[in-house]
């Protein structure tokens, strides 16, 4: 039944009547275009739903016009629960939401919890005209729209649940971890108190089902990052459509939205599909997965795509069946209280009150009869085109999120690469950067030296989407699956074969890297930050079988971390024949005895390893006498002095350590490749890592780039905001050729490591290392400048930004370096 808002409305209950001159002397000092001189004012009820009463306020002004129309939300009068019926929290979340986002709600103008004026607190909102589907199976509604309108339904959910809650002011509107283990508890004890001795009976398959959803909580429920912005609510017939066009205008009755698991709209707004919620004597209950879906509605895997790709949400199969049947279970314990009510004659649904006993009880068997089925969903999601009206539309969607303007041009990455490739944003705008602050708060703390829970957490999310070790080359992940698995012996790698990376180029590896070169806190949680994927690196391409196994196995389950310590501090390092510490075979064992300090890494509790660079002999040639060793961390002798200061940052709980070595000894099979062979390995190790760094230093400038946008479009000075300055307009424009020509370089860069290797490659290499962190240096600073005082604090990330890329035109090796060689190779062309 399809119902227009303006049909929903009738005279106000006698229960609920109030005064309308205070209401509206309230509504004219304080609603924005509400006629200062009403001729006639109206007050109605609407009759459909909500707990919380709602009114329609209709005013006409003295011109004799068509009126204008607004909506008024209260408490129900009477003694209430604290906590229940919430006006203040619907007006908050009503008010970020259409101040800050693309969520279809309705404009709110004034909240008054003055109870002077009507009784109760109260808001009042815009009114939106349009269609009310108050069935889910759309009766009366030709096949195509209904296709449309679920389509419509999917988008509108996707779009609150895409929501910045720290960016929109909703940061501290709920606790957000551990969302489902907390509701199912509440409705469990809700169920308790409902029934049992004197009240209806208790169902004793409620209680094991209570039993079955605790044991089956998904993992990402513990995970404060896996969440978000929850409607609590989100039905058909919450939503209201526009007139004519299949889409939605208004999501209604905010009354449950808190902050929590978003699977658990998506799961209850599917419940259609599982059972037939309706108030009637007669079944059958099933959904449309049981009894048949009407022509037109998407099958559940279709509408689930849907929902995913418009949200960016992972494929939900593996917790699918815990969140349909916890939908099912918080459903029977409402109906149960319900009942309940019912029975002690106050119930508000009247007469048709008494058959929620018997629905409570449909929905405790439709939840095991879920969880008993051996699969929900499919393991992958269907072809989405298939439900999309017109195909070409996802496809341009897809396009425009996967190709920001600036990529399209000749590189054009795979079809695989633009999967990783929006998986990654994803998980960025759902997982990294709205935990960036509690991991800084952490760093800058007395814990600063202790790993924050959640960045493990994330780590398993990471690997569970494919989104680990992405920077593994595809030759080495040859090397060492030939040398972990194709000679028989099983006690390699076996099931964590895929730990071995995602089969990409360095090319494609450079599209993904910059999205992670976003955050500072990024790259590790994919278990692809520095100095691990050079080291991992270094044990793939030289490490034997035994050390692999030792090492690199628990490096690329991201188990434990390493550091490379070269740089010493009495001599200039950037010439590495300099070195001093030495490393002198006595017997089976090698002794070390040195002092290095900006190995970086070696402050983290999880470093274990760290890959020494010393001299084994100092009579042979320049670049034979040096070496690479593995020295486990906790050998005796090997001594954390210090963390050192970048500008300021120590880089908790990551570190950059000085460590003194006395006469430390390892096992002689701990050197890599062979005495003498440290320059070769350093050569390898710095050709893509480097890389790397150039990589997210092009993501590093992109962050500066939006956050100084953003800031530009909100601050204004002199009069107009500075985004309407034309030296501001010249400075971003110039910003951006910049970053466009160095990505250009960059991808150039990889594809020649590629195709010609590191030797052929070492020119333009050394270019991309010169241009990146010079570029990000200047978009930042402008970025930074943009921000006034604020830029060179801490309240963004741009300050660390900056003392980040600025160490890399040395930490990289210094850019007097890199330019050496790149004249160098000029002047042997002009030889030619
Ligand atoms: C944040 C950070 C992290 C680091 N992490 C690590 C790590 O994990 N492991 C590690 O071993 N090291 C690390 N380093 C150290 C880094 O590799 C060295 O700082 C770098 O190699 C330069 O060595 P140096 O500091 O001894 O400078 P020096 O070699 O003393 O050079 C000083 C300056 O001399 C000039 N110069 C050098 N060569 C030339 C030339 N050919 N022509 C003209 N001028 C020249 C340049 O201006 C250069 O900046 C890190 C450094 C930083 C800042």
């Amino acid at each position: 039944m399809t119902t227009m808002t303006s049909n929903l409305h009738s005279r106000v209950a006698a229960s609920h009547g109030f005064e309308e001159a205070p209401l509206l002397r309230y509504a004219i000092a304080n609603v924005e275009g509400f006629p200062r001189s009403p001729s006639r004012f109206v007050v109605s009820q609407f009759g459909h739903g909500q707990s919380n009463p709602t009114f329609l306020l209709e005013v006409h002004d003295a011109s004799g016009g068509p009126g204008k129309r607004y909506v008024l939300r209260k408490k129900p009068p009477g003694v209430l629960l604290q906590s229940a019926h919430a006006i203040d929290r619907e007006f908050q979340v009503l008010k970020a939401l259409g101040d800050h986002s693309d969520v279809p709600v309705p404009k709110v103008f004034c909240l008054c919890d003055d109870p002077n004026i009507i009784g109760t607190p109260f808001y009042i909102m815009d009114y939106l005209e349009g269609r009310i589907f108050m069935e889910s199976k759309l009766p009366g509604v030709a096949p195509e729209s209904r296709k449309a309108i679920y389509q419509a339904t999917a988008k509108a959910l996707a779009s609150l649940h895409r929501v910045n809650v720290d960016t929109v002011g909703l940061e501290r509107f709920g606790r957000r971890e551990n969302y489902c283990r907390r509701q199912v508890q509440r409705w469990e004890r809700q169920y308790l108190s409902s029934t049992g001795e004197g009240k209806p009976d208790r169902n004793p398959k409620m209680l094991e089902l209570a039993i079955w959803l605790k044991n089956h909580v998904p993992i990402e429920d513990s995970s404060r990052t896996a969440t978000g912005l929850v409607h609590g609510d989100f039905r058909i017939d919450n939503l209201i459509f526009h007139p004519i066009e299949d889409r939605v205008i208004g999501i209604l009755d905010w009354e449950l939205s808190t902050l929590g698991n978003q699977m658990c709209d998506v799961a209850y707004n599917c419940l259609p599909y599982f059972v037939d919620i309706k108030l009637s004597e007669v079944g059958p209950y099933g959904g449309f997965e049981l009894t048949g879906r009407p022509e037109g509605i998407p099958s559940l895997p279709e509408y689930l795509a849907e929902y995913c790709l418009a949200s960016g949400k992972p494929w939900p199969a593996e917790g699918w069946k815990f969140y349909i049947a916890f939908s099912l279970f918080r459903g029977a314990s409402i109906f149960a209280g319900v009942y309940h009510r019912w029975t002690m004659g106050n119930a508000s649904g009247g007469e048709r009150a008494q058959l929620t006993g018997k629905l409570a009880n449909v929905l405790i068997d439709s939840a095991w009869m879920v969880i008993n089925m051996e699969s929900l969903l499919p393991n992958q999601p269907p072809f989405v085109h298939t439900i999309a009206k017109h195909p070409q539309e996802h496809l341009e969607r897809d396009h425009a999120k996967l190709y920001p303007t600036e990529q399209l041009g000749k590189s054009v990455p795979s079809q695989k690469v633009l999967e990783l490739k929006r998986k990654l944003i994803n998980f960025m705008e759902n997982h990294i950067y709205p935990t960036e602050s509690e991991f800084y708060k952490l760093a800058q703390s007395n814990l600063r030296w202790t790993i924050h829970p959640e960045e493990e957490k994330l780590k398993e999310l990471a690997k569970r989407e494919g989104l680990w070790n992405m920077w593994i080359p595809l030759d080495s992940a040859a090397r060492a699956r030939k040398l972990l698995f194709d000679d028989g012996d099983s006690s390699g790698l076996g099931e964590k074969e895929n730990f071995l990376g995602a089969g990409l180029t360095n090319l494609e590896y450079g599209y993904l890297c910059e999205i992670m070169g976003r955050s500072v806190w990024a790259p590790q949680i994919f278990n692809c930050g520095a100095p691990d994927t050079g080291n991992m690196e270094v044990l793939l391409r030289y490490g034997t079988k035994e050390q692999q196994q030792e090492w690199l196995v628990p490096l690329l389950e991201g188990k434990i971390r390493s550091g490379f310590a070269m740089t010493e501090p009495h001599v200039a390092s950037s010439d590495a024949t300099n070195i001093k510490c030495s490393i002198i075979r006595h017997g089976d064992s090698y002794i070390i005895n040195g002092k290095k300090w900006w190995t970086s890494g070696a402050m983290d509790p999880r470093c274990k390893i760290l890959i020494v660079m010393g001299k084994t002999n100092i009579n042979a040639a320049k670049h034979k006498q040096q070496s690479m060793i593995l020295v486990d961390i906790n050998t005796p002798g090997v001594r954390i002095i210090r963390p050192l200061l970048v500008f300021g940052f120590d880089d908790a709980p990551h570190g950059h350590a000085e460590v003194s070595f006395e006469n430390v000894r390892v096992p002689a099979d701990n050197i890599l490749l062979g005495e003498g062979r440290g320059f070769e390995i350093a050569q390898g190790r710095l050709g893509p890592g480097r890389l790397h760094h150039c990589m997210r230093l092009i993501g590093a400038a992109e962050r500066g780039m939006q956050i100084m946008v953003n800031r530009a479009l909100k601050r204004r000075v002199f009069g107009k905001m500075i985004a309407e300055h034309g030296s501001f307009l010249s400075d971003l424009a110039k910003c951006r050729i910049d970053l466009e020509q160095t990505r250009l370089l960059v991808l150039e860069a990889a594809d020649q490591l590629d195709r010609h290797g590191n030797k052929q490659a070492r020119g333009i290499l050394a270019m991309a290392k010169v241009a990146a962190p010079n570029m990000a240096l200047r978009v930042l600073d402008i970025a930074i400048q943009v921000h006034g005082a604020a830029g060179v604090s801490a309240e963004t990330v741009l300050s660390h930004l900056w003392a980040t890329a600025r160490t890399l035109r040395i930490a990289d090796g210094p850019d007097e370096v890199h330019l050496g060689t790149i004249a160098k190779l000029e002047i042997q062309k002009s030889k030619l």
